[in-house]
């Protein structure tokens, strides 16, 4: 008999090595990489590394509940699943299996426009789901998503909007990845026999905003801002939400981390709608740092396409437990009784 004695993944950066070691080098590639020098990549990352914390002692308040409401739909944590393409590439049965990981831990799900299974099949497993929407110049077949996506039992419409062009992602270069594998496809964009190309046009405007918005009374978020000038413009345009992001480094190489972001979204919004972050959040601690400096909750991307492509729904489930108690250690010892405790001049004051 042999003894095993590897322990199995411990933390999220153990499961991006267990998902390396099971992948396509290929689609590992489309998963882990950024665009060009994958400089935002490493800054999102970089920027929570180099924030820290100073705790509370003494407040005795017991142990943090982390249950929260974010823009009118409970969630057991702060942490929600952020949208990502193509997860049959991680894991064959695909985004079912990660929206049954999602409803066990109580999270949302944004789930990706372009999944590889359709949003009615997502939300045929019982999750609480929110739709991430590319708008189309064909406004018919944009309405048609927004409406499929209301009829689903989506909960929030979420606007991508820092992409009018697709960022130069030179590992699919390289690798020659370019589009799915011809038994794969992006289910919600077939129309009969055929499967729509999505378009990232450079065209789209606060006025496609404006249209969505009178299309729908589901909450509105806009996901992709950086600059406080934006943020405040969504605001105008009566987005209710925005989601402080750089699109994982994926989109404009060298943009600036969102974590580092964040402070100047916050002080443009003034408290008028919720701040989302993601990008970069690997740990418990690094979700206490962005609701130190203005977040409701934040998002995770990658770390949720490792746990799938280590071991589907199970993987996604331990992912999403392990962020769990990663985040009640670090309010505990932050002093800490929920994630509305944590703020920027009297619990876990950060210090840049
Ligand atoms: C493989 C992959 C696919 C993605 N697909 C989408 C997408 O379809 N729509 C979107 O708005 N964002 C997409 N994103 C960006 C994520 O929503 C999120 O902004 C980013 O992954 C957060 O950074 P993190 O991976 O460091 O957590 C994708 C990210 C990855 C890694
Ligand atoms: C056409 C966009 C592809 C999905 C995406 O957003 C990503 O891979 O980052």
């Amino acid at each position: 008999m042999t003894l095993d004695l590897t322990p199995g993944p411990v933390n999220v950066r153990d499961f991006e090595t267990a998902a390396r070691d099971r992948l396509d080098p290929a689609h590992y590639d489309y998963f882990a990489s950024g665009a060009q020098d994958e400089l935002t990549v490493a800054a999102n990352e970089a920027a929570f590394r180099r924030r820290m914390l100073v705790p509370r002692v003494l407040r005795g308040g017991g142990p943090p509940r982390l249950e929260t409401t974010v823009l009118g739909t409970p969630a057991a944590m702060p942490v929600l699943l952020a949208p990502t393409a193509f997860h049959r590439l991680a894991w064959p049965e695909g985004e079912p299996a990660t929206a049954r990981a999602a409803a066990s831990a109580g999270v949302i799900m944004i789930a990706a426009m372009l999944s590889t299974v359709s949003i009615e099949d997502i939300a045929a497993t019982g999750a609480t789901l929110w739709f991430q929407l590319y708008p189309q110049p064909d406004m018919a077949f944009t309405e048609s998503l927004v409406r499929r996506a209301e009829a689903a039992g989506c909960r929030a419409l979420v606007v991508t909007v820092d992409s009018p062009a697709l960022g130069r992602n030179e590992r699919g270069d390289r690798n020659g990845f370019h589009d799915l594998p011809p038994d794969l496809h992006c289910a919600n964009m077939r129309e009969g026999g055929h499967v729509r190309q999505v378009v990232l046009s450079p065209h789209i405007s606060w006025a496609d905003i404006g249209r969505l918005r009178s299309m729908t009374t589901l909450p509105l978020l806009l996901k992709g801002v950086l600059h406080p000038l934006d943020a405040r413009l969504a605001v105008e345009h009566g987005v209710d939400g925005i989601i402080v992001s750089n699109h994982g480094g994926r989109q404009l190489d060298t943009a600036a981390a969102s974590l580092d972001r964040l402070p100047a979204v916050a002080e443009a919004v003034a408290g008028r709608v919720p701040l989302l972050l993601d990008g970069g959040v690997r740990r418990g601690t690094d979700v206490v740092k962005a609701l130190a400096l203005g977040a409701t909750a934040v998002a995770v991307g990658r770390p949720v396409l490792w746990g799938l492509a280590t071991a589907g729904e199970a993987g996604v489930s331990r992912v999403l437990s392990l962020l769990r108690t990663e985040l009640e250690n670090a309010l505990t010892l932050c002093g800490a009784t929920g994630p509305g405790e944590v703020t920027r001049d009297e619990l876990g004051g950060i210090l840049a």
